[in-house]
C-alpha cells in the first residue's frame, strides 16, 4: 500500500511465537541479576536456599530449553504499532497464530478455557489478550508477557476518594501482598496502578510489571513511594515461596496517570519470581 510499511502475517506469526517459547523459557538478564542480589543479600538460611533452588530451576530451563515453570500463562500481548504499518493478513489474527504455534512446539501448557463459565479447553492457548497502542512512525513492537494465574487471581482494585490520599494507597497494596501470602510465588514483583478509571488503573498495575528490574518512576514523588513500599513488603516476612525471609518482593513499581476530581483508582497486579516478559521490534 503507497506510504505505507508493510509487515506480512507470517512475520508477525513468526516472531511472536519465538517470543512465546522465549518468554517462557529463560529468564530476564534483570530478573536474573535481582535473584543473585536478593540471594545474597537474604538474611533467613531457608529462604536463601530457596531463592537458590529458583536460580538453579531457571538455568535448567534456559540449557534444556524447557518451561521455568508448570503454569506457562496466558499469553497477554503489548502491540505499539505505527501509524504508517499495513498489516497484512490481520494483526490480531497473526498475534494469536503465533501464540498457538508457539505453546504448541515449545511444548507450552494450555491454559485457556473457551468460557469463564463453561470451562472448555481451547486446545492451543489463545485468544491471548492483546493490548494496542498507535503512535506515530513505521514500526511494530510486541511485547509477550505470558501470566500465571497463581499470581493474577492476587489482583485487587480498589476506588479510592481523593481524601483516602497516599496513606490509603499504601495500606491498600501492602494488605493485598499480606493477604497474597505465599500465593503468588514470592520473591514477587508488584505493579501498582493509580489514576485513570476503574480499567485504566488495572491497565496500568499490569503495565508496571513490565518495567526493567532496577528503573524508578522518573517522578520523584513515585519513585519515594516505590522504595517506601519495597521496604515496607520485605519488612512483612513472607520471604521466598512464603516460607519466611527479608525477600519478599524484587521489586515494586508504580504506573500513575490523570485522574477525575472525584477519584482516586488504584489496583495491584503481582507477578511470581518469573516476571515473564520478552519483546521484538519489526
Ligand atoms: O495453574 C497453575 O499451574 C498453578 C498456578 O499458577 C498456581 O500458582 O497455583
Amino acid at each position: 500500500m503507497p506510504g505505507l510499511r508493510t509487515i506480512t502475517f507470517e512475520q508477525i506469526a513468526s516472531a511472536v511465537e519465538g517470543l512465546c517459547i522465549k518468554a517462557n523459557t529463560q529468564i530476564g538478564a534483570d530478573v536474573k541479576e535481582a535473584l543473585e542480589k536478593a540471594h545474597a543479600a537474604e538474611a533467613s538460611p531457608l529462604g536463601k536456599t530457596i531463592i537458590g533452588h529458583i536460580m538453579e530451576n531457571n538455568a535448567i530451563a534456559e540449557n534444556e530449553l524447557v518451561p521455568i515453570c508448570q503454569d506457562t500463562g496466558m499469553a497477554v500481548v503489548f502491540v505499539t504499532i505505527g501509524q504508517e504499518v499495513f498489516v497484512e493478513g490481520g494483526l490480531t489474527d497473526a498475534i494469536n497464530e503465533g501464540v498457538r504455534r508457539g505453546y504448541e512446539k515449545g511444548y507450552l501448557r494450555k491454559s485457556v478455557v473457551k468460557d469463564p463459565l463453561i470451562r472448555v479447553n481451547t486446545g492451543d492457548n489463545t485468544p491471548a489478550v492483546i493490548h494496542y497502542d498507535i503512535v506515530p512512525g513505521d514500526k511494530l513492537h510486541i511485547m509477550v508477557a505470558p501470566k500465571g494465574f497463581g499470581s493474577e487471581n492476587m489482583s485487587q482494585l480498589k476506588m479510592f476518594k481523593p481524601a483516602d490520599g497516599v496513606e490509603a494507597i499504601k495500606k491498600f497494596v501492602i494488605e493485598a501482598v499480606e493477604k497474597a501470602g505465599p500465593n503468588p510465588c514470592p520473591p514477587i514483583v508488584v505493579g501498582v496502578g493509580i489514576g485513570g478509571t476503574m480499567e485504566k488503573a488495572s491497565f496500568l498495575a499490569k503495565k508496571a510489571l513490565l518495567r526493567h528490574i532496577g528503573h524508578h518512576s522518573e517522578k520523584e514523588h513515585i519513585a519515594a513511594l516505590e522504595k517506601e513500599l519495597l521496604e515496607k513488603i520485605n519488612n512483612l516476612g513472607i520471604g521466598p515461596q512464603g516460607l519466611g525471609g527479608n525477600t519478599t518482593a524484587l521489586t515494586v513499581n508504580v504506573e500513575t496517570y490523570p485522574t477525575h476530581i472525584a477519584g482516586l483508582p488504584c489496583a495491584v497486579n503481582i507477578n511470581c519470581h518469573v516476571a515473564r516478559h520478552t519483546e521484538i521490534e519489526l
